[in-house]
């Protein structure tokens, strides 16, 4: 058996709709491109681009080059295997609501199924605007193409709805066509390495499986910053904020990997049952005075970053100019569970920060004040620090003796440091899925459970802001935030941990720094 034969995914047409759109340029096709370098889609392939615009195939296939030569993390260098991909592509223009575009898509895939010997699978991927999954998914049906012998399998971009409600709604459109194991939704931090790695280290570590719990974790911190600010993409971000954009999603998804419980098998079903179950002990908050003294919203005004000015997000083309839509969210949350009662989630994500960072601070308990070190020093807890994004690795921070002073405590830290790793060009999240799609592996894409229950979190704090109770707070852009989301933590008597290692001054370290 060749190299390919053992990890390709299963032959199948992949019809890229949105194929002219952003995220096809930018991410899904250098996706295609690394797996078929890297021998994870076998030469039983074919992708059809959709969308309205006219387009050869020709021009479609430059639009491809150009996309991988600026975003790919592979190289289109060598002109064979290039000519050789590139030949896997077609394009066909196509409204979504004409059925009998379908029609002839169908007849489309037929050519390609015979051309490259396709076994009849097929993947749909939706990069497209959620108002047009449930038109694409009928047109689907009545258009013929899922009367295959093969697979079939419905791949959707986020947002997944507004609100429970549209979320239900869409939901309940998609399920006319597609079973709930034929679904796959998109959620891209599931497809980043360190997010994968959450389970690994939290279940394949004796050091910290058994410390996972409310007896020695003193609060957890999520943080989510970008420096980027609304860009063009004002039109969509106006109407969903950072609540909907960030949080219904990536940020619980995040925080239910941390705190699920061990499930009884690595099977997608038993980790999404125990994610849920996760999802499903988060404290609601029902009063506005709850959410008032829990949740932060912010919204950045003009600042500077790097001496670069910048303006606020008001000033923001195709932003309404008295907008008060939030760019930032922090809040205080509880997972009231056995494992997890008492114990402060922190988490906090925002636009216009200054830094781009996802990362997670477990910060554990100190040892019992009897004890004679924590008596006689201000100890610093023990921190394990999981590096997402852009840096990706573990750091743990512990304490020792100074080295020739008599009882005189140290923090010292060790980093490992997975991006560092000279030749280490690993695969980007949109790689991991889609080629997990393909295989019918859908541990890391949210089911429908999951979804709703995220959603029903999320509606209360949007229903308490839609009464106008809170009041928005604003953030130099380039800052960390309105002021008072450090007092969240202060009440509790903590502080929020620098992130990329920013207090490392004061830390000696065992192995390399990142500096
Ligand atoms: N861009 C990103 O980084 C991310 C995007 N997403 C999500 O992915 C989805 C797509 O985003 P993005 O690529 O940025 O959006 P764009 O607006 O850039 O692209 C939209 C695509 O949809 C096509 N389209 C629109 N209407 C129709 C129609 N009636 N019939 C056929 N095709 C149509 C457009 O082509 P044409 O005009 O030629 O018809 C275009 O190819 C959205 O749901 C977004 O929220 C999620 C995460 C990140
Ligand atoms: O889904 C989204 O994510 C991006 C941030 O993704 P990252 O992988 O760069 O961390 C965010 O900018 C965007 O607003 C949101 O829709």
């Amino acid at each position: 058996m060749s190299k390919h034969d053992s990890i390709a995914a299963a032959g199948a047409v992949y019809y890229l709709f949105g194929a002219t759109g952003d995220l096809a340029r930018r991410k899904l096709f250098p996706a295609l491109f690394s797996l078929y370098k890297e021998g994870k889609l076998a030469e039983d392939f074919a992708v059809i681009g959709l969308a309205r615009r006219p387009r050869t195939n020709e021009q479609f296939r430059e639009d491809l080059y150009e996309s991988i030569v600026e975003f790919s993390r592979n190289k289109a260098d060598d002109k064979q295997l290039w000519d050789k991909f590139a030949e896997h592509f077609e394009y066909m223009s196509l409204d979504i609501n004409n059925v009998d575009g379908f029609r002839e898509l169908n007849n489309l895939t037929e050519k390609l199924d015979a051309k490259f010997n396709i076994p009849g699978n097929r993947l749909f991927y939706l990069a497209l605007a959620p108002d047009l999954f449930g038109p694409v998914s009928f047109n689907l049906r009545d258009g013929g193409l899922l009367g295959s012998k093969g697979w079939h399998r419905l791949v959707i971009e986020k947002p997944f709805g507004y609100d429970l409600q549209s979320a239900q709604k869409l939901n309940e459109q998609l399920s006319q066509v597609f079973k709930e194991e034929e679904i796959f939704r998109i959620d891209h931090y599931l497809g980043k390495e360190m997010v994968q790695n959450i389970e690994v280290i939290r279940f394949a570590n004796a050091f910290f499986e058994p410390l996972w719990n409310n007896k020695h974790i003193a609060n957890v911190q999520i943080t989510l910053s970008e420096t980027v600010g609304v860009e063009e993409r004002g039109g969509y971000y106006d109407k969903s904020g950072a609540l909907r954009d960030m949080v219904q999603n990536h940020m619980l998804q995040m925080l239910a990997m941390i705190a699920m419980e061990p499930p009884s098998r690595l099977h997608p079903e038993d980790i999404r049952d125990e994610k849920v179950k996760a999802l499903r002990s988060l404290r609601p908050y029902t009063t506005s005075e709850e959410i008032n003294r829990n949740v932060i919203r912010g919204q950045y005004t003009e600042g500077a970053l790097k001496s670069k000015s910048l303006t606020g997000y008001r000033q923001e083309e195709s932003v309404n100019s008295e907008s008060s839509t939030e760019t930032y969210f922090a809040a205080r949350v509880f997972v009231d569970n056995f494992r997890w009662a008492g114990v402060p989630f922190y988490i906090r994500t925002g636009k216009r920060l200054p830094v781009k960072t996802t990362e997670v601070v477990i910060e554990f308990k100190n040892v019992p004040d009897n004890v004679l070190f924590a008596r006689r020093h201000d100890l610093s807890p023990n921190l394990l620090v999981i590096r997402v994004n852009p840096m990706e690795g573990i750091y743990i921070k512990i304490n020792a003796k100074k080295p020739g002073e008599n009882n005189v405590v140290q923090p010292v830290s060790m980093e490992f440091c997975q991006s560092c790793m000279i030749g280490l060009n690993t695969p980007e999240a949109y790689e991991r899925l889609i080629y997990d799609a393909a295989r019918g592996e859908s541990t890391y894409f949210t089911r429908w459970d999951e979804v709703a229950q995220a959603w029903s979190f999320v509606d209360r704090i949007a229903e308490t802001w839609r009464e106008g109770s809170e009041s928005l707070q604003f953030y130099p852009a380039g800052s960390w935030g309105p002021e008072k989301t450090d007092e969240l933590l202060a009440s509790d008597g903590f502080h929020w941990w620098p992130v990329n290692g920013q207090d490392e001054d004061n830390v000696i370290w065992i192995s390399g720094s990142p500096k």
